[in-house]
């Protein structure tokens, strides 16, 4: 995918994105971070087609998208479970729209559900369900249709500290095994240290991406993260940020 020249002013809220370009290469694992209100959410939304930008082009396997894709996945932060549907009913949902034939929804449900280690709490519905479990139910949902991106917005925002470790553990074996293409916007640097390839700093307003940064899969989780906080401080003004770095980056910091 080819983000170029991308665009976005917000009544109120001025220019929040200016000439904006980003590429996300096929299988790999990018994750975006700044700090809050910077503008990733917005950056995302636009990728997913789902707000559009006032000017700027969005590129995805030699064509333009113009509108949400079947082909691209979105979990946001909130879950967006439906209550009233089973977490089975809620994750054969897309494909209930899509009337994909039953047979083949409920094996691929089953795989999805499988993919995410809700198998046994499949008949369940959200409010019976953790904070780990719903946000696994979300992910199974949006990878039931197959895309062949899957984009991600502060999915393990909500959760407490332990879940959020097992999530984003089960999260990071799961794109590292389908290989699926995935872009992760956080301001938590542990999730982007777990889980990415590839890291894009944003910052400013509006935003721009500062510098990127490559993780070397070969070092230990805590070497990883701490590279990328020297990264992140070398080259952001991490004034605004700092207690989010303080914090989020599992406490190592404090
Ligand atoms: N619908 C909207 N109308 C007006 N301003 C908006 C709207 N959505 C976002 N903004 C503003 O645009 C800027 C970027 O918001 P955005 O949600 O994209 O940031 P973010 O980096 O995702 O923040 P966070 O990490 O807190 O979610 C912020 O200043 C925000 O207040």
């Amino acid at each position: 995918m080819r983000a170029e020249r991308l665009q976005k002013t917000y009544p109120g809220s001025g220019l929040v994105l200016r000439s904006f370009d980003l590429t996300v290469h096929r299988q790999e694992v990018l994750a975006i971070v700044g700090p809050s209100g910077v503008g990733k959410t917005t950056l995302l939304q636009i990728l997913a087609g789902l707000i559009p930008a006032d000017s700027g082009e969005i590129w995805f396997d030699g064509s333009r998208l113009v509108r949400p894709s079947q082909r691209i996945s979105v979990v946001f932060q909130e879950y967006g479970l439906f209550p009233w549907r089973s977490t089975r009913r809620n994750v054969d949902f897309p494909l209930e729209v899509a009337r994909v034939p039953r047979r083949e929804r409920r094996e691929r449900t089953q795989q999805a559900l499988d993919a995410v280690g809700l198998t046994d709490a499949a008949d369940r519905y959200p409010h019976q369900l953790s904070g780990g479990m719903r946000q696994r139910a979300a992910i199974a949902r949006a990878l039931v249709v197959r895309p062949d991106l899957l984009l991600l917005d502060e999915p393990m925002s909500a959760l407490d500290v332990m879940t959020k470790r097992k999530v984003r553990q089960q999260l990071a074996d799961l794109v590292r095994r389908t290989q699926l293409t995935t872009v992760i916007v956080t301001h938590d640097l542990g999730d982007a240290a777990h889980l990415a390839d590839r890291v894009v700093v944003l910052a400013g307003h509006p935003a721009e991406p500062l510098a990127e940064h490559i993780l070397d899969r070969h070092l230990a989780e805590h070497e990883q993260l701490d590279r990328l906080v020297a990264f992140v401080e070398r080259h952001a003004d991490t004034g605004s940020w700092s207690h989010q770095l303080l914090v989020d980056a599992d406490g190592r910091r404090e």
